[in-house]
């Protein structure tokens, strides 16, 4: 029979020894009731969307949380669950380092989704697993994915974080929106619009670095900066299951990098072909993350975005890419009469 497994990743704890783990304010004052409370309310991506049901041996089912407007399965959550599954499949010793996907069919929300893990080599020093998510029998995402143990190296360089504001001096995605419906004569469906953003449980916060335009008028550069985190309390735990959660969070908000040039077209059909994602460090996911998007090229219907995800102390955590579908129409379409 089915067995619902505790925990996302049992077993492993952080690395041990090589860099520490920065410390959360909630661990330091693990004594009081508050942070007791906040323990409590463990992240829904782990409770839930990343808290896969084991079914056989290198088999696993995934359910689904939150679902885009456009009905398709999230990419992240393919992604995230992928690595799950293939995270269970290799010893406490050793850590994600890179992840490269295609998303061949669309994900439908209706059912769930099987997981199943090929254990294609486990060597000395890289373990490397291939997972198919299936639905109707199908792939919908095929994912390679391949873990490192620690060793340690004098070789060790990384670009520069941005300085931006922190983000305890910026307003999350919620409460923009809701400042910019504050606003006198706002369009009817403008407001319609915005409110169905807010009707958006995702189970992550976002804090941008430079409010959006929720409607775009004006061309900017293809780049974009926000902080990140999980919504809700995952722990220092272990370091598998942040490295799924930074998946589950790199595809969001990331393909639309690539559109900010053209406020004067949208996107008919967009859908991310593949994720690629390198994890360089220890980062938790639950704590704020700045994540800088940057879309190198667009053409030929197709668009290539890159980011860093940045530890708050500056540590560069993780690296991703991705490219995507973009077919796009005007804003103003022609009048057929
Ligand atoms: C990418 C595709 C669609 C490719 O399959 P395909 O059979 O080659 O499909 P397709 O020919 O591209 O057709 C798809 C659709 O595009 C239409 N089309 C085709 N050519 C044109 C054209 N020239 N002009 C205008 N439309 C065109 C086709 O008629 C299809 O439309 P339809 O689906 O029939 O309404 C497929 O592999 C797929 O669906 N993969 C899964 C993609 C996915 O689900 N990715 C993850 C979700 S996206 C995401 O998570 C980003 C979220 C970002 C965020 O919310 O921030």
């Amino acid at each position: 029979m089915a067995e619902r497994e505790v925990g996302v990743i049992g077993g492993a704890s952080d690395y041990p020894g090589g860099n520490v783990l920065p410390k959360s304010p909630e661990d330091e004052s693990s004594e009081s009731p508050a942070s007791q409370h906040s323990q409590d309310l463990k992240s829904i991506l782990v409770t839930s969307v990343l808290n896969l049901e084991k079914l056989d041996v290198d088999l696993y089912r995934g359910t689904h949380h939150w679902v885009p407007r456009s009905q398709r399965l999230f990419g992240g959550q393919i992604v995230g669950q992928a690595l799950v599954a293939a995270a269970k499949s290799v010893s406490d010793n050793l850590y994600a380092h890179s992840l490269h996907c295609y998303f061949v069919r669309t994900g439908d929300p209706k059912v769930p989704v099987l997981y199943q893990v090929d254990r294609i080599r486990d060597g000395r020093s890289f373990t490397v697993r291939s997972v198919r998510a299936i639905q109707h029998g199908q792939p919908i995402l095929i994912c390679q994915a391949s873990f490192h143990m620690l060793q340690p190296s004098p070789l060790q360089h990384q670009f520069t974080m941005p300085v931006v504001p922190q983000p305890e001096d910026l307003l999350t995605g919620e409460e923009l929106i809701r400042l910019y419906l504050s606003k006198p004569n706002l369009a009817e469906k403008f407001k319609q619009g915005l409110n169905k953003l807010l009707a958006n449980e995702v189970p992550i916060e976002i804090k941008p670095v430079n409010p959006p335009h929720f409607y775009r008028l004006a061309a900017t550069e293809p780049k974009t900066l926000f902080w990140v985190r999980a919504r809700g309390y995952i722990g220092e735990g272990n370091m598998k299951l942040h490295c799924c959660v930074a998946a589950y969070v790199s595809d969001f908000a990331f393909l639309g990098t690539a559109l900010l040039p053209y406020p004067d077209y949208r996107a008919q059909f967009s859908a991310s072909l593949d994720h690629a994602m390198w994890f360089h460090t220890t980062f938790r996911s639950d704590e704020w993350m700045l994540y800088e998007c940057e879309s190198p090229w667009a053409g030929g219907s197709r668009g290539l975005v890159q980011g860093r995800l940045w530890r708050r102390d500056g540590v560069l955590a993780a690296s991703c890419s991705q490219e995507g579908v973009l077919r796009v129409k005007p804003v103003t379409e022609p009048s057929k009469l």
